[in-house]
């Protein structure tokens, strides 16, 4: 078993309680083995990393994204979200092939590799190939087959979606796990979307859906049900016992905010897309209010155009901060446990990671603070929530595998994955 020791760098563990200290970390095989001030080893460790000027910290948990997007990345902006989608986004995606989404979700692991994160959330078509990237890239993930009923029975998309959980569950080392994904309350209509939350029930699989990120949608849902659209999804049984992840819930009202409390699961907010599509602010402070757990997302990149988790803290904090006039809203603390731990609730891997521990999987990342940003050192938390970004990531390491070194992907070649999105990407967007 491969061991890799970590020598006197700055630990933020992000459990409750735990201040910032010096120490060392020892990481054996897939765990992390043992943290401490300074650990004696009877055996040498295979490989020593230098901490100095280095903060170790768990990797950022990515709770709802859409990898392979990446390819779409800038194609398409500065348009409302029905558009955008609609006219833009589904057309190129009818013309994507499933080497393209094997390519796109590459190109969307390296970058999220490249700013720290360890773990995310996904909803796609073709997903045995998504499965295959993450395999091939080391990330760890929660994949989903999003499931939408358009002028079809959506038969096939269901059929799909069941053979990514037979097949990958539990795949690249336990790194994939998996989840059925009825895309949205307007693209899923009463009678199948009732079927899915009843399998997903009878089989103990999680849910991932979007959840009233426009006011159109609200629109929408209240002329054709008139609820909206969290009670559309609560009546249909969603929130009894299934674990849910819901994406965005943007649009609650203070009873809608009432009738999640208490489920299973939870929200990954996605701060920069809805600013960027100006969907509005979600009701975070309400939400937390409630006990519901908050994790956060980028959203893919064909909308949010980044896939860096550093500006979803610093959006997610900013906006709860104007929104009701409190700066004291959103600390540091509480914004990076959201990235971290409270997002890995959502995946349900909060046993295995979201934090550094003793026997936890070893999903981690360095932090270069030998930067004129990130000096000098009076708070951690708050200098990693308020002024690092994704290009202070040193190393990313995932299941004890060191994904990046000194910002040098260890995986796959970035020339020959840069090649391969740029001639992908043209092609699917031509002529639109
Ligand atoms: N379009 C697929 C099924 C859905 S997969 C996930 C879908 O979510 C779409 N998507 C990405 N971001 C968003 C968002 O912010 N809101 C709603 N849909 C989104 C994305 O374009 C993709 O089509 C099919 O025909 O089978
Ligand atoms: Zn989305």
């Amino acid at each position: 078993m491969k061991r890799t020791l970590i020598t006197g760098c700055t630990i933020l563990t992000m459990c409750e309680g735990d201040a910032p200290f010096v120490g060392d970390l020892l990481i054996e095989g897939e765990r992390i083995a043992a943290i401490g001030p300074e650990l004696k080893l009877e055996q040498p460790a295979d490989e020593v990393i230098a901490g100095k000027d280095l903060v170790a910290m768990p990797g950022l948990i990515n709770a709802h994204n859409h990898a392979s997007m990446s390819l779409l990345r800038a194609f398409s902006d500065d348009l409302k979200l029905m558009d955008w989608l609609d006219k833009k986004m589904l057309p190129a995606e009818a013309r994507m092939t499933p080497e393209d989404v094997y390519w796109g979700t590459m190109l969307g692991t390296a970058e999220m590799i490249a700013s720290g994160t360890t773990s995310f959330a996904d909803m796609y078509v073709h997903m045995d190939q998504v499965a295959q990237a993450v395999v091939d890239s080391g990330m760890r993930a929660s994949l989903t087959r999003g499931v939408v009923f358009l002028q079809d029975d959506g038969g096939k998309r269901m059929t799909e979606a069941l053979h990514l959980i037979d097949t990958w569950t539990g795949a690249g080392e336990g790194r994939i796990t998996t989840m059925l994904g009825p895309h949205a309350p307007y693209t899923c209509p009463p009678q199948p979307l009732s079927e899915i939350i009843q399998i997903a029930r009878s089989r103990q699989i999680p849910l991932h859906i979007h959840l009233a990120e426009t006011r159109e949608e609200v629109v929408k849902i209240r002329e054709r049900y008139n609820q909206t659209p969290t009670e559309y999804l609560h009546e249909l049984g969603m929130f009894e016992d299934n674990h849910v992840l819901l994406a965005h819930a943007v649009h609650l009202d203070a009873a809608d905010v009432r009738l999640l409390s208490g489920m299973r699961g939870g929200v990954a907010h996605n701060p920069v897309s809805n600013l960027k599509l100006g969907c509005g602010i979600a009701p975070v402070k309400e939400m937390l209010e409630q006990n519901i757990t908050v994790g956060l997302g980028t959203d893919g990149a064909g909308s949010a155009t980044t896939l860096d988790m550093f500006a979803e803290i610093k959006a997610a904090t900013w906006l709860q901060k104007l929104q009701h006039g409190d700066p004291t809203l959103l600390p540091a603390w509480q914004v990076l446990r959201m990235a971290t731990i409270e997002s890995a609730k959502l995946l349900q891997i909060e046993d295995e990671v979201g934090t550094l521990e003793p026997g936890k999987k070893a999903d981690l990342i360095l932090l270069n603070l030998n930067k004129p940003h990130l000096q000098p050192v009076h708070d951690l938390s708050a200098l990693i929530a308020y002024s690092a970004t994704g290009a202070d990531v040193d190393t990313t390491i995932v299941n004890g595998q060191v994904l990046m070194r000194g910002r040098q992907f260890t995986r796959f070649s970035w020339e020959e994955l840069r090649r391969e999105a740029a001639e992908r990407a043209a092609r699917l967007v031509e002529g639109l």
